[in-house]
């Protein structure tokens, strides 16, 4: 098994961090870098793995997953860059950099590979969208499809297509989290004890994705078997419909995708 680095070990690289060792990985296969001593601290206590800074990290690694920001990835790998391992995969989580730029801050050859991972990968329930660079071969790309697939499905695109699918899949957690929210919020307005709205607002959610999910049925036939003509869902989605929420979808993508793109330069 390769030695994997995390180098930015924050909300993104320790879902990932977390969602592997629940997965079999041992502490052993990885090396965690963060910048804050009691940072390091923590996770060491969490993970029993070993934290270190990002260029003795880095060195130890066949595989380098750089989560830092946006804005520190250039940095990281210059740092980085020259102590690599002959070899080693350099993979960026990073919003919106393309594989061009981040090939242009290393070592010319290094294979680098783009991911946008999600959240959810803390619970194995993750989709990560990947893209291959220019010098990355398909046993690269493998390599990187057999670590995200630690933390839930991996979806191969042309890098042309990855600022949209940070859109939907990289934000789409907080999209969903909003509406877990709001749904909670709307119970207790009606009188439901918090507790309960809660535990019927996240479970409907989670009902409601599995049967998706798992009939593989359009949303839109799911939804009609919920609708009654005349029934309380009718009068609750003629609001939603009557309030933007589609246009609201569109236009929060968009939004998202062309930040992406600006993030990238
Ligand atoms: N959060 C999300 O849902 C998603 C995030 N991403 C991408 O993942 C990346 C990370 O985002 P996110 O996890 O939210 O950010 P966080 O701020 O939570 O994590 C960034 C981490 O990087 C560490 N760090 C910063 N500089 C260094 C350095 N020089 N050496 C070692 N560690 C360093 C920080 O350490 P310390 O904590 O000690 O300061 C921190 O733990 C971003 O590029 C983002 O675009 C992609 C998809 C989804
Ligand atoms: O908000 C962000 O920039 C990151 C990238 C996708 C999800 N979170």
């Amino acid at each position: 098994m390769s030695t994997v680095a995390v180098v930015g070990a924050g909300a993104m690289g320790e879902a990932i961090v977390s969602g592997m060792l629940a997965r079999g990985w041992l502490p052993d296969d990885l090396v965690l870098a963060v910048r804050r001593p009691e940072h390091a601290e923590a996770l060491r206590a969490s993970y029993g793995v070993e934290v270190t800074d990002a260029v003795t990290a880095a060195a130890k690694a066949d595989v380098v997953l750089v989560g830092v920001k946006p804005y520190d990835v250039h940095d990281v790998l210059t740092q980085i860059g020259p102590r690599l391992r002959p070899g080693a995969l350099v993979v960026s989580l990073a919003v919106g950099l393309t594989t061009a730029r981040l090939e242009s801050a290393l070592p010319a050859g290094t294979p680098v590979v783009r991911v946008m991972p999600n959240t959810p990968a803390q619970v194995g329930a993750g989709v990560s969208v990947i893209s291959a660079g220019s010098t990355c071969d398909d046993a690269k790309l493998d390599v990187v499809d057999e670590i995200m697939s630690a933390v839930g499905a991996v979806v191969r695109v042309p890098e042309r297509l990855q600022d949209a699918a940070g859109a939907i899949s990289g934000s789409g957690p907080a999209y969903v989290f909003l509406a877990i929210e709001a749904l909670i919020e709307a119970g207790v307005h009606l009188g439901l004890p918090r507790a309960t709205s809660a535990e019927l607002a996240v479970q409907t959610f989670v009902g409601a994705s599995r049967l998706a999910a798992e009939t593989g049925d359009h949303p839109a036939v799911l939804r009609e078997r919920v609708t009654s003509p005349g029934g309380t869902t009718a009068a609750a989605l003629s609001v939603l419909e009557d309030r933007g929420v589609r246009a609201a979808f569109l236009a929060a993508t968009r939004a998202a995708r062309d930040r992406s793109a600006e993030i990238g330069g």
